[in-house]
């Protein structure tokens, strides 16, 4: 990242020529080539960058024709990173761009990679990924600029090592999950029913024994809970847990119940299934009497009642169609579509639901059976209509027994999915913020850097809100405390080596703990014997064969020391040349050492603590407000001289944030604002190609 140059005032440090070089001559990572990647490739060249990498994993689906205006149906079926490589450079041929058709948490894309660059922009959908993202730039000391929109709203922030928060200083919402209970038993939302279908029938009948075996003990942990508190307080929440188990006892089956019969007809297969799962089991719920003491019980439903022998028919005749169509090569059409139910908005009737769910059912056994991700491995995926299609009858057939609402296809698979529907918008005007924060931090525009909310309502206003950004926090677990970059032989160390050299000389930790991953080691009192046995039998094995996958290259360790307070994390380089000058201790520790253990009053530091608020933020929202001043055109804007900054909180929930005064004076986001600035101007040469591509011409 440029130095910081105290006489760069922004805006008007974009007029200077100075500038439009680092623009031109800056490397970017860009992660993510999906709806905010797309977007943001295309303002990246526009606004004059000209050396970009882009990494994805993914493939381009239809779905994404509608936003990720990169692609053409075409493309469908290709990389996301290499296509969006390919168009770009065609509308920028002077433009530098490597694809990676691949995953950024790999470990070729280790502390190295990311230092090679100048900024890192994320344009990710998933918080494994951003975190992995933040962990390496911190270790790298790159600038990471950081986004998420979700429909109309938006966010854009920016992660600078020792300055601002990093992206988890604050903790994350974890996604929302049901007691497995409540799905088993007592379902009373469309969404319990939706969850049911697509997290425990779908994976019962066709994914992988793992993935229901989790959600068995998941569901064990919770009668346990339940049964517990019945113990300490008798109250009813323990009868509840009594009955879940007995619940649970009722429909127990083994698994191999579910999976179909050698020579057994697909058809016949799924009607087995069907009269088990809306018949039989229903029946057995509604004999535990204590579940439906405050409830009404569910209606089982019989298929033979439901499907005549005429309908049946129909469905026999729409799975032998689709053999055939699979047989010669052509494409098949999901099951609603093959039975002609061929609106998505329109809910199918009970009839309808239980055709779908057994042709959805034969077709996954007869078209599926030797994929990949079929028959015993498949997951669910809404952008697989079979799946959608499944999930869709299964969790209306569970809603009719129950008395709850059914869905639409379209609705069903929006819920199973998580969809909120993306908003090209959305993304375009993210991206133009994410490109503006890119240019103050090469322009060394520290504080001017603003993290900003992109509204659904206009606020004041105002749709875009800009809040000023918070320091480190320093209990965060990943930047409160010092993270080191190790460089060792992964392959011939051991443990014992490491522990002494390392951890305890260098470190000067006492009791270590050590954790990555699938593999624990500690130290210190209050070890059973047996713990102490295993932990000594590791000490002679290297750190590749350590249990968990060994600790390798890209590995990053956690060493905790409870009696000292302290936590470090160390990111591992594998290294087989180490020469002895560069290290005599046989490794190579890089990055500055970790401050002094904390005060015992306070909270332990890096022991899987979730980390704490920014205090400032609670203590400041009363003054943020009075520092806000209104114009004379009614915009809000942030009193500079009030340094106090602004919490989170007053933009996300109440929302009394304007843009400060640098920003605020023209009304303008800040995309219309570089233009008016003329700082990245690349002129754009507007000669369509062929396909109507607008070129950028450098010259
Ligand atoms: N670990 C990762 N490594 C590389 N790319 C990733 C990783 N995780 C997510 N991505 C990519 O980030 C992009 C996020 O884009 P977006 O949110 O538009 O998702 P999408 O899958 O294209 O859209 P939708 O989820 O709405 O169908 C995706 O293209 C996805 O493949
Ligand atoms: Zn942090």
């Amino acid at each position: 990242m440029a130095a910081e140059t105290p006489t760069a005032t922004w805006p008007s440090v974009l007029r200077t020529k100075e500038l439009q070089h680092k623009i031109r001559t800056a490397k970017v990572l860009c992660v993510g080539a999906g709806g905010i990647g797309c977007e943001l490739l295309k303002t990246l060249v526009c606004s004059g960058f000209r050396t970009i990498e882009v990494i994805d994993l993914d493939t381009i689906e239809t779905s994404n024709l509608n936003r990720q205006f990169l692609f053409r149906k075409q493309h469908v079926g290709h990389s996301k990173a290499n296509t969006a490589a390919q168009v770009i450079k065609r509308i920028c041929p002077a433009a530098s761009i490597t694809a990676y058709h691949a995953n950024i948490k790999e470990s070729r894309f280790d502390v190295d990679f990311f230092r090679s660059f100048d900024l890192v922009l994320n344009g990710l959908d998933n918080l494994e990924a951003r975190r992995h993202v933040n962990r390496l730039c911190l270790a790298a000391e790159r600038p990471l600029v950081e986004s998420g929109t979700a429909g109309y709203l938006g966010q854009v922030s920016v992660h600078l090592k020792g300055r601002t928060e990093c992206f988890e200083c604050q903790p994350k919402a974890a996604p929302k999950t049901y007691p497995i209970c409540t799905l088993r038993n007592t379902p009373d939302k469309p969404i319990h029913t939706i969850v049911w279908s697509k997290d425990l029938l779908f994976n019962r009948l066709f994914g992988r024994p793992e993935a229901i075996s989790d959600l068995d003990e998941q569901a064990q942990r919770e009668e346990g809970q339940q049964q517990q508190a019945a113990e300490a307080n008798g109250a009813a929440e323990g009868e509840e847990g009594g009955a879940a188990a007995a619940a649970t006892a009722a429909v127990a089956e083994d698994p191999s119940f579910y999976l179909r019969r050698d020579g057994e007809d697909s058809l016949d297969y799924a009607s087995r299934i069907f009269e088990r799962v809306y018949a039989t089991d229903i029946e057995r719920l509604c004999g535990v009497k204590e579940l439906w003491e405050k409830r009404a019980p569910p209606k089982p439903l019989r298929l033979g009642e439901l499907l005549p022998e005429a309908e049946l028919t129909t469905v026999r005749s729409a799975l032998a169609g689709a053999k055939e169509a699979a047989g010669a090569g052509s494409k098949v059409p999901s099951a609603s579509r093959a039975l002609g139910l061929n609106n998505a908005s329109q809910k199918w009737t009970l009839s309808q639901n239980a055709s779908v769910l057994l042709l959805a059912t034969a077709l996954y056994h007869e078209l599926r059976k030797d994929e990949a991700s079929g028959v015993g491995s498949a997951s669910f995926d809404k952008d697989d209509d079979l799946a959608v299609d499944f999930v869709t009858a299964a969790s209306n057939l569970r809603s009719i027994c129950y008395g709850i609402p059914e869905q639409s296809l379209f609705d069903a698979k929006g819920m199973a999915g998580n969809i909120i529907h993306a908003i090209a918008t959305t993304n375009a005007i993210i991206s133009g913020l994410i490109v503006t924060e890119a240019i103050k931090l090469l322009a060394g525009c520290v504080e001017s850097l603003r993290n900003t909310f992109l509204n659904e309502f206009p606020v004041s206003k105002r749709q875009l809100v800009v809040v000023r950004m918070e320091p480190p926090n320093k209990k965060c677990m990943v930047c409160g405390k010092t993270q080191l970059t190790l460089r060792i032989n992964t392959e011939t160390t051991t443990l014992a080596s490491l522990l002494s050299g390392v951890i305890k000389k260098r470190l000067a930790v006492n009791t270590p703990n050590l954790l990555a991953g699938g593999f624990l080691y500690e130290e210190g009192e209050g070890l059973e014997e047996d713990e102490v046995e295993a932990y000594a039998a590791m000490l002679t094995k290297t750190l590749a064969q350590l249990p968990g996958g060994g600790l390798r290259h890209g590995t990053i360790l956690t060493v905790q020391d409870q009696s000292q307070h302290f936590g470090v994390e160390l990111i591992l380089v594998h290294t087989d040349d180490l020469k002895e000058e560069e290290a005599p201790e046989g490794f190579v520790l890089e990055g500055s050492l970790p401050e002094p253990a904390a005060p015992p009053q306070e909270a332990p530091e890096g022991q899987g603590a979730a980390p704490v608020q920014a205090p400032a933020a609670a203590a400041t929202a009363g003054r943020a407000k009075e520092a806000v001043k209104e114009t004379d055109d009614g915009v809000l804007v942030l009193d500079d001289d009030d340094e106090e900054e602004a919490p989170r909180q007053a933009a996300t929930k109440s929302r009394k944030r304007g843009l400060d005064e640098g920003e605020a004076e023209d009304g303008s986001e800040p995309d219309a604002k570089r233009a008016k600035g003329g700082a990245p101007a690349a002129a754009v040469a507007a000669a369509g190609d062929d396909d109507g591509v607008i070129m950028i011409d450098d010259d």
